[in-house]
């Protein structure tokens, strides 16, 4: 059976998708393509499985409109494209948390740098566009969820917009206790950088930097860092829709990211927002209990 699909904004990612629905991924066919400037959105995503790129809303109160649409519905129709959950290293890690390996979790340290953002990226999309992919992933990781959060801001870096508070450093505390600490350096200059370790009672995880050749040369020797999202999750963006298709195909429900989760990171996202616009404070998350629905978290 081939999955037919609409795809709902055709800029950069969505182009991204279009290619890959095409010519990555087998047993789906991309039917129709829709942007602001055609119309006719709703059209084509009433009542169909629909893949959200994250973030799934802009508020946790649109997020929350999704979940009932969805439950009124009766099955679930949405994942969010937190590819990350789908990057190999990450699923590593995922495993060896899982498995005991390195005991129980205590503080993960995390870094996600970007070479450079456009002028129109502003303060607050540090927390809704660039860390929202830890808060994600992290949550999933640790099977815990993020209960409070603090963003501090350092020296700016004077390489890009003035109005932009660039680098951020974001604190996390988690229901079981566990502290994260994340910088987010999204006019980094050298490339793009994901790091993170898991601290744990015997022993870490660390998640492992892309396979690349290693070079020598004019007297140093290492290895490229990559230079944008596409490259380094270019094979998780593959996976993601892999599983997606082959879950629809086989008339399952999908099992990635639920909107539950993209309200989740939404509510994490907006009390980290209030606290780099407070000054610092320390911000408690508020997110209302999982419903049945979603089942267990996974
Ligand atoms: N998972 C990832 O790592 C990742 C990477 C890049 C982008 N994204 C997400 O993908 C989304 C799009 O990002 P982008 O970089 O492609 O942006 P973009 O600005 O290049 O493209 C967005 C497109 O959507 C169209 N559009 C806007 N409103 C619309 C509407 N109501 N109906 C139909 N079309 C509409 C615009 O005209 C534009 O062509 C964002 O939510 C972004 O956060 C995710
Ligand atoms: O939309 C992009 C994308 O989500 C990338 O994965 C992230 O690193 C960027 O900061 C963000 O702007």
């Amino acid at each position: 059976m081939t999955v037919q699909i609409g795809v709902i904004g055709a800029g950069m990612i969505g182009q991204d998708h279009i290619r890959r629905l095409t010519e990555v991924i087998t047993g789906a066919a991309v039917t129709a393509v829709t942007d602001i400037d055609r119309a006719r959105a709703t059209e084509v995503a009433s009542g169909k499985p629909v893949f959200c790129e994250k973030p799934l809303a802009t508020t946790a109160e649109d997020g929350l409109r999704v979940m009932e649409a969805e439950r009124a519905h009766g099955r679930r129709l949405v994942q969010v494209g937190f590819m990350r959950r789908f990057d190999a290293g990450y699923r590593q890690m995922k495993d060896v948390l899982t498995s005991g390996a390195v005991g129980t979790p205590l503080m993960v340290h995390c870094a996600h740098r970007n070479p450079t953002v456009p002028d129109s990226y502003v303060s607050a999309m540090t927390a809704q566009d660039t860390a929202v992919h830890e808060i994600d992933v992290l949550r999933w990781l640790l099977d815990d969820e993020i209960s409070s959060v603090q963003v501090i801001t350092p020296r700016a870096t004077g390489k890009r917009f003035s109005h932009l508070k660039d680098p951020q450093i974001m604190l996390f505390e988690t229901a079981n206790g566990v502290r994260i600490d994340l910088e987010v350096f999204v006019n980094c200059q050298y490339g793009y950088d994901i790091q993170c370790e898991t601290v744990g009672e015997d022993g870490l995880v660390r998640l492992p930097d892309p396979a690349a050749v290693g070079i020598r040369a004019a007297g140093l020797h290492g290895t490229a860092v990559p230079r944008d999202w596409k490259s380094r999750f270019g094979d998780a963006f593959d996976t993601e829709f892999r599983e997606w298709i082959a879950s629809i195909a086989a008339g399952a429900e999908p099992t990635g990211p639920s909107s539950w989760d993209g309200y989740a990171a939404t509510v994490i996202t907006d009390a980290a927002v209030q606290s780099l616009e407070s000054g610092g404070r320390i911000i408690t998350v508020d997110i209302k209990p999982r419903p049945a629905f979603y089942g267990a978290a996974s």
